[in-house]
């Protein structure tokens, strides 16, 4: 089997990005292809950090397309006895076909074990990065909306792996107007937006960001918010819950973008950065958009064993 990565959205090609989000949406209204297109392959699934929706949709995506699945539990592997990961990683590149790992805070790891070949290496979230939710959210838009150009999406809260992934996600396309309301100090890092900025120049998209609510942009199709702590990345400022509070996502932003639906990434806590009449109200997709995540990991893992399956314009 030839490896194919997903440890950065920008290791997909247009033509990938586009297969695998129709792919992942095809799944979802359970029009995919008949039959095991995971068949005869075997997906390891690491996770160092605690998963919901990632490690289910991909156990649970895995096995309905009819693949194996080995499920490390990180403290029972050598790796806590002083292994190198590299060793590590060379073991399973001879035994394993896809490797869905949340692993080291940073891809060096994911990038090493790329570089062994014959295992494909999904990054099931970094520091940061976390692509197998942006190419969910891409399918979750596509679902809602037919169509990825024109929309306009405001996005509100820190600046994180989700966050990155949207950027790089939705820059790809044409005419999408993407606002991110960040805390002061919470923003991009300055490698994705320079590379999502690029990226948006590039399709006429744009990117904007601002540190306050007030006068962010109107009539968005989307509202979008990730809770305040981020794994991993616990925040050392004693002050954050005070730089936060003011980005809570309520039914005021409605009356500034009156059709708007809302999407989160999950885990929520509602009354911190949502509240729970916006999470729980009519416009809220989330639920679903946690569902599309295992239709989009059945479209990664497909795209890991077949590559491309959904042609542009076909
Ligand atoms: N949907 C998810 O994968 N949620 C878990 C992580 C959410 C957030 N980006 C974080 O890093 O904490």
């Amino acid at each position: 089997m030839t490896a194919r990565h997903v440890i950065s959205l920008s290791d997909l090609s247009d033509e990938d990005l586009h297969s695998v989000m129709v792919r992942g949406a095809r799944f979802a209204g359970r029009s995919g292809a008949d039959g095991a297109p995971l068949a005869g392959t075997v997906t390891g699934i690491l996770f160092r950090r605690t998963s919901t929706r990632t490690r289910t949709a991909f156990s649970a995506g895995a096995q309905r397309l009819g693949g194996g699945i080995v499920t490390f539990r990180p403290e029972e592997l050598q790796l806590a006895t002083g292994e190198t990961a590299e060793d590590t990683g060379a073991v399973f590149a001879r035994m394993l076909d896809i490797m869905v790992a949340r692993t080291a805070d940073d891809q060096a790891e994911m990038r090493a074990w790329a570089a062994l070949g014959g295992m494909s290496v999904v990054n099931a979230m970094s520091a940061q990065e976390h692509p197998t939710q942006g190419l969910t959210d891409l399918t979750t838009l596509h679902r809602r909306f037919g169509r990825i150009e024109g929309l306009r999406v405001l996005y509100v809260g820190e600046g994180n792996n989700t966050a990155a992934a949207l950027a790089l996600g939705l820059t790809r396309f044409r005419d999408v107007h993407l606002h991110l309301a960040t805390p002061p100090g919470y923003g991009l890092s300055a490698e994705i937006g320079t590379r999502a900025a690029k990226q948006a120049a590039a399709n006429g998209s744009t990117l904007t960001e601002s540190q306050s609510l007030e006068d962010v942009p109107e009539r968005m199709d989307v509202v979008y918010t990730t809770r305040w702590q981020t794994t991993g990345t616990s925040k050392a400022d004693p002050d954050w819950r005070r730089l936060f509070e003011p980005f809570q996502v309520t039914g005021d932003l409605w009356r500034a973008s009156p059709d708007a639906l809302f999407m989160h990434d999950l885990p929520a806590h509602r009354g911190d950065e949502v509240t729970a009449e916006v999470l729980d109200g009519p416009r809220s997709i989330a639920f679903e958009q946690a569902e599309n995540k295992m239709w989009s990991a059945m479209a990664v893992l497909e795209w890991c064993a077949n590559g491309v399956v959904e042609r542009r314009g076909a």
